[in-house]
């Protein structure tokens, strides 16, 4: 029996109310299955947004929005991916008569209300994310709906759900110029240096905060598809720090592929305090290539405000953008730059870093443009 079918079968506006624990990618349970960065890639969260959605739409089909005492559906995952969450619960908000609602937990991180060139409906930032840095606990995404009415808005019997389903699968390969204000976000890339050959390799990965201000950009991982990997079944721990002044996390670690690098600690800040926050540096690590690259281990650092981090991380994309143009504009001053130059002197480590944030947009680029 397809989804699709259950309301039919079990009865439309039949129940008082739904839980729907998702299946989804489990992306989540990283902190204890450190696998599951190398063993989803895009076409799991894709297959898996695509079935959230039929199941979210068979749930709030079941759901009578007359009842008095329920009328509501509750969606989570354990996936950190916006196309499972926001992407599924929007879609969910443009095909049924329900209204976002607060969940009623008072910690973890509003949803994203935007993500590179996508745009949510602002009341997702009622939903609530939870991440296994900052909660102590595997990442979460729960929202509430409350059914308003039984009826299905005309536009959504109209229009074709399965396809629509792929709606909300954050496409890695948005432009660049999104990346300046978009929040987090988490493309993965590959770090072999093979974008270009490998398709979908890319996957969107949440990071920050979802409210108003959004998470930096940060290099994709890599993530390959292995097979027999574990499945998530919901979060299943924890103490849940309640940290109300969650600020923004990136748990968007770098989803290595090579043997020898360095694993990721996964949650080590039981009850950290919620305002570690990576530094806008971080979210320009490199591609690498080689092995034994270290990885980052989420957030290490602290220093910027919620708010400031945005705009910091905005002019870290904005500078890279434009360095070819300061580069060319120093050489015409006659300076020294430190990379760039015609004399060939030893780089520095700062030019380094430009040179190869330089070579992973480009890369990118073209690997957009293919
Ligand atoms: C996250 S788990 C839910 C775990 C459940 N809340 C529990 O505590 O046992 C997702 C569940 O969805 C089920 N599932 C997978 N694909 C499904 C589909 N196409 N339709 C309905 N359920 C599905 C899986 O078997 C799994 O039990």
């Amino acid at each position: 029996m397809t989804v699709k079918r259950l309301p039919k079968v079990l009865g439309m506006n039949s129940v008082d109310r739904v839980l729907l624990d998702a299946p989804c990618t489990g992306t989540g349970t990283v902190w204890k299955d450190a696998q599951i960065k190398t063993s989803k890639d895009i076409d799991d969260i894709r297959n898996c947004a695509f079935i959230q959605k039929q199941l979210l739409l068979a749930a709030i089909d079941l759901v009578d929005a007359n009842s008095k005492t329920g009328g509501y559906i509750v969606y989570s995952t354990c996936s950190m991916m916006i196309p499972e969450n926001e992407a599924v619960i929007d879609y969910a908000l443009k095909k049924r008569d329900v209204k976002v609602v607060p969940c009623g937990l008072d910690f973890g991180r509003p949803g994203f209300i935007r993500f590179r060139e996508h745009r949510f409906h602002t009341s997702l930032d009622k939903t609530r994310r939870f991440y296994p840095h900052v909660n102590n606990m595997d990442g979460f995404f729960v929202a509430k709906l409350k059914k308003m009415s039984n009826t299905i808005p005309a536009s959504s019997e109209s229009s074709k759900e399965p396809e629509e389903a792929a709606e909300g699968v954050v496409d890695p390969n948005h432009d660049e110029e999104d990346e300046k204000d978009v929040p987090d976000g988490q493309s993965t890339k590959s770090k072999n240096h093979k974008q270009g050959k490998k398709k979908n390799e890319q996957a969107s990965i949440p990071e920050g905060e979802g409210d108003q201000s959004q998470a930096p950009e940060r290099p994709a991982k890599h993530l390959k598809s292995n097979k027999g990997v574990k499945k998530s079944s919901g979060p299943k721990s924890a103490e849940m720090n309640g940290d109300k002044k969650e600020t923004h996390d990136e748990q968007t670690e770098h989803v290595k592929t090579q043997k020898g690098s360095k694993k990721s600690k996964g949650p080590k800040n039981a009850g950290m305090d919620v305002d570690e926050k990576e530094t806008p540096s971080e979210q320009t690590e490199e591609v690498k290539s080689h092995k034994g690259v270290k990885r980052s281990n989420g957030p290490k650092s602290a220093g910027i405000n919620g708010e400031k981090k945005d705009v910091a991380e905005e002019q870290t994309d904005q500078t890279s953008h434009k360095k070819k143009h300061v580069s060319d504009k120093i050489k015409k001053s006659g300076s020294k730059s430190t990379s760039g130059t015609k004399e060939k002197k030893p780089v520095s480590k700062e030019g380094s870093k430009k040179r190869k944030r330089k070579w992973q947009f480009k890369l990118r680029r073209d690997w957009e443009a293919k």
